[in-house]
């Protein structure tokens, strides 16, 4: 037992076990990769707008320091809790090591629903946030981002409250953050401009082409909205998306556009169309060419794997796929091409990086630089993980995870923790 024990990171333990039994990991190596270096704990008081008091519990987990700055995004959402904010700091460290960015594991969380805040208390919960995680963290030390329930508008806010503190302007100690803020353009859509990249290039390896293809994705946040449209864009027939508000399903294709324009104005996708309107326990089965995940962690499980009917599963959100459904999936052999979490959602660390990169120098890129750079990046990765794959014999996710751990333990290694 300890502070972290929880459903997702207990899964994040699995996963790592099975990556250190694979990487014959020393017994006494394994719970100085796994356990977080850090987690700190904070009370968020704010005042409502009816004039009572709340407090909101907020947290930080730094996991490892033995390569760079700690890097993550920060959530705000009523299921956070110290274990998944964890969890999610573990896959950061291996999602950064794969894609060779110079930091460390981080992740945050704020236990709210976000959607009950008016705008006024969101700002100042997040501003309240920032204000008790600053001695904690730093443009070298632990930089933060955006996660489900939190956007540039919040970094905006984690930024000027740092800044004002610090005395002068401090971009660089978030990214994510409005263009207008030192942010960079490309942000706002790197994460789901990666995953439908490597969605494609996982499709061009089963010979589907773009424009015979169906896609479905839950989640029309960030992450599934940008996934669609990019879908749409290459020629894809978007048959699916859901939210917390609706599932949406259509054979002959949905306008993704005019989804998009929906949710901007509603909140949500619920009272798009009736006649649309799908089962969500059926949702993920839903017959199609490329599934993206881009919601929330553990949805599919072993039920849901063993009934999937894409060719490729493209993990947009972060640990979607549990252990047992991993197991599964191997059984079912070829039948779907998995392109794992770490590597499929990376574009949006990736271009963060590049963010920070430009903070720093205050020199500031293209958006087709940021873009180049960033498939290059993909690309190199992709390449890596899947050549790694069919050298060991191993699911895809072993071999990015295997990638990840095996840098991270390098570092500690040569800098002499494991002599
Ligand atoms: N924003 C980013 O740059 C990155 C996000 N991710 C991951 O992608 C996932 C989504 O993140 P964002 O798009 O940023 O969040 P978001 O808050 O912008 O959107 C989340 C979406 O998921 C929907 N949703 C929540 N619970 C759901 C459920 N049970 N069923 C169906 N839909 C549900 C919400 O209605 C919303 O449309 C998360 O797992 C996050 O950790 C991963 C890498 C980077
Ligand atoms: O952009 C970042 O720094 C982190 C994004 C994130 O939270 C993630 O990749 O899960």
């Amino acid at each position: 037992m300890t502070i972290y024990s929880g459903p997702v990171f207990e899964m994040a333990r699995q996963q790592f076990q099975t990556i250190a039994d694979h990487l014959d990991i020393r017994e006494d190596e394994r719970d100085r990769l796994l356990y977080p270096k850090r987690a700190i704990a904070v009370s968020c008081p704010i005042h409502r707008d009816d004039g009572s008091m709340a407090v909101f519990q907020g947290y930080r987990v730094q996991h490892h320091l033995s390569i760079g700055a700690t890097k993550g995004g920060v959530r705000f959402a009523p299921t956070v809790d110290i274990g998944e904010v964890a969890a999610l700091a573990v896959w950061m460290s291996w999602k950064c090591a794969l894609a060779g960015l110079p930091y460390g594991g981080a992740k945050g969380g704020v236990t709210v629903n976000p959607l009950e805040l008016s705008v006024r208390e969101l700002e100042a919960l997040s501003r309240r946030y920032m204000q008790e995680m600053i001695p904690f963290v730093g443009p070298h030390i632990d930089i933060m981002a955006p996660d489900m329930g939190t956007n540039e508008q919040v970094m905006a806010w984690f930024m000027d409250t740092y800044s004002v503190h610090h005395g002068s302007t401090v971009n660089e100690i978030v990214t994510g953050k409005p263009v207008s803020s030192g942010g960079t353009v490309g942000r706002r859509e790197a994460t789901g401009r990666g995953v439908v990249h490597l969605a494609m290039r996982a499709a061009e390896r089963l010979n589907i082409r773009p424009t015979n293809a169906t896609a479905v994705v839950q989640g029309f946040g960030n992450v599934g909205s940008i996934s669609a449209l990019e879908l749409a864009g290459r020629g894809v027939r978007v048959v699916g998306a859901s939210d917390h508000t609706a599932c949406l399903h259509d054979p002959r294709g949905l306008p993704v556009a005019d989804l998009e324009r929906h949710v901007a104005r509603t909140g949500g996708l619920a009272g798009f169309s009736s006649e649309m309107a799908a089962d969500p326990k059926e949702f993920l089965t839903l017959p199609c060419d490329i599934l993206v995940p881009a919601a929330t962690e553990r949805v599919i499980d072993e039920s849901v794997a063993a009934r999937l009917r894409c060719r490729v599963l493209a993990e947009g959100a972060n640990g979607p796929t549990t252990p047992a459904a991993d197991a599964v999936l191997a059984e079912r052999g070829d039948e779907v091409f998995v392109v794992p979490d770490i590597l499929c959602n990376a574009g949006g660390v990736v271009v963060s990086y590049f963010e920070w990169v430009q903070d720093l120098q205050q020199l500031f890129w293209e958006e087709d630089e940021v873009n180049r750079r960033l498939m290059h990046i993909l690309d190199r990765s992709f390449e890596q993980v899947t050549s790694r794959a069919a050298r060991d014999k191993v699911s895809q996710r072993t071999a990015a995870m295997a990638i990840g751990v095996e840098k991270v333990q390098r570092a500690k290694q040569t800098r002499g923790l494991f002599p």
